[in-house]
């Protein structure tokens, strides 16, 4: 039954009777990252829906928090941007790969956004979730398996930032999605190639997902268990997306080793 974690429930434990292996988004549920992406695209859109308005004459409507979540959280990139401006209504020509970041197109877009993403990296660097790491490390010295499945082409370069390649059997990033061709979340076949790779069934795997769209594709791919990790956004909706629990504290999740 899904259910929202709160004090005097019974605690949430991941045993080695039950799972295998724990497949781990990154941006927000490792890494503080998610809310460089965000600031990112809150950039972009607002500067590219100002404009619009100026053209049209229409009211100006900003990107909002909740935009990002239903809309560009968790997608890969060039997804998220079609995904939110169909939500507004509006459609951009693709353009090509090597549109520069002036070009409007979603292309361009894209470049952009990377841009801004990056610049803010450089000068914040990456920083973690300490609870996230812990859990990483209880996982591992109990015997599971672990994968982190990002829609991001910037995994690495986190990842890299912050100490954190060691942690992971396999990753499976944007990047990765690219070459395979893999549709990004909400489609689950990120998390199945992740669980592929270990070798590892997905009712044996558990999803840790801070994102809507990634809750989804932990659902879809008919995984053990689907974590939601709620680090903004209105209490329960990621349970409503698919999440068995909604969680805060990693702290909180406990580790039994079991017997396989
Ligand atoms: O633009 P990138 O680095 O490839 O990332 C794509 C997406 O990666 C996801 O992990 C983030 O939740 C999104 O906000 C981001 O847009």
């Amino acid at each position: 039954m899904p259910s929202l974690q709160s004090p005097g429930f019974t605690p949430l434990v991941l045993s080695r009777r039950d799972f295998d292996a724990v497949l781990f988004d990154l941006d927000g549920v490792v890494t503080r990252t998610a809310e460089v992406h965000a600031a990112a695209w809150k950039r972009l859109f607002d500067a590219y829906l100002e404009a619009h308005a100026r053209r049209t004459g229409e009211p100006f409507q900003p990107f909002t928090a909740e935009d990002y979540q239903r809309y560009v959280d968790g997608r890969p990139r060039f997804d998220g941007i079609r995904c939110f401006l169909k939500s507004r209504g509006l459609t951009l020509s693709e353009g090509a790969l090597e549109d520069g970041p002036e070009a409007e197109t979603v292309q361009g877009l894209g470049k952009r956004k990377n841009g801004y993403f990056l610049e803010t990296l450089e000068q914040r660097g990456v920083t973690v979730f300490a609870h996230a790491v812990e859990l990483l490390e209880r996982l591992r010295a109990a015997g599971f398996r672990t994968a982190v499945v990002s829609a991001s082409r910037n995994c690495v370069a986190v990842l890299r930032a912050a100490g954190l390649e060691h942690l992971f059997d396999a990753r499976v990033d944007g990047v990765e999605a690219g070459k395979l061709g893999l549709p990004g979340k909400p489609a689950p076949d990120t998390f199945l190639e992740a669980g592929r790779r270990l070798g590892v069934p997905p009712e044996r795997a558990v999803v840790l997902e801070d994102a809507q769209a990634g809750v989804q594709a932990g659902r879809r791919g008919h995984f053990g268990y689907v974590i939601g990790v709620r680090r903004a956004g209105p209490v329960g909706a990621l349970v409503e997306a698919g999440a068995d629990v909604e969680v805060t504290d990693l702290s909180t999740v406990q580790v039994e080793e079991g017997r396989p």
